[in-house]
């Protein structure tokens, strides 16, 4: 079992054995919000979600349709690596929903402590389109999707656990927490 922490510089690492926090990631409609409340609530850990991080123009960007840039993003990942980084620290344990659709992103959250432990929904984006045309009352739509697909980058192998996400979120909670 690897354990932490990559040192700045070095290639990220998968961490796995006794995470104090694990971010779940994925584009918009991958399932993410769905699995880290699922997953926290089956370890009865704490959850939190990105998406409640982000200023409000980004959200009305979104809502918008419009994709955010690096510079739209980087004040918002500060603020989510100051929360697992407290979260690492001081607890308690948590589980974190978050896009983190490039590699730099990723490491930017996974490198903001040690103990933190990535996974990855990959949903088709076909599945992704639907899941987002009929998911209510939230305010990313199906009109965000084409600059989430330019941005996103998927996961290596060394970054973390990659899920099929269109798998039954039974068997997700059940192979992530096999898994950490
Ligand atoms: N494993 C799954 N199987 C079937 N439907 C799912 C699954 N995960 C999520 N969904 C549904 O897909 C939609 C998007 O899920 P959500 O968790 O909001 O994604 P994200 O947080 O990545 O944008 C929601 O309507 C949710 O109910
Ligand atoms: O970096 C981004 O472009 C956003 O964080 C985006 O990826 C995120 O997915 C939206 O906040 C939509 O919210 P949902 O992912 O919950 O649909």
């Amino acid at each position: 079992m690897q354990k932490s922490t990559a040192p700045s510089g070095s290639p990220a690492r998968s961490v796995r054995g006794n995470p104090r926090v694990i971010v779940v990631a994925g584009p918009s409609g991958s399932g993410k919000t769905t699995l880290g409340r699922a997953l926290a609530a089956h370890l009865g850990w704490a959850f939190e979600d990105a998406d409640d991080y982000h200023a409000p123009e980004a959200v009305a960007k979104m809502g918008a349709g419009k994709g955010l840039t690096d510079a739209d993003r980087a004040p918002w990942l500060d603020r989510l690596a100051a929360l697992i980084q407290e979260r690492a620290t001081l607890g308690p344990p948590t589980v974190l929903s978050c896009s983190a659709l490039t590699r730099a992103y990723r490491e930017r959250l996974t490198r903001a402590a040690s103990g933190v432990a990535l996974v990855w929904l990959a949903v088709p984006e076909h599945l992704l389109r639907q899941r987002l045309t009929s998911r209510p009352g939230h305010f990313a739509g199906a009109a965000l999707l084409p600059s989430q697909l330019a941005t996103v980058e998927p996961l290596a192998s060394e970054e973390g656990l990659a899920l099929d996400g269109s798998r039954p979120l039974t068997a997700l909670v059940r192979e992530v927490a096999a898994w950490v």
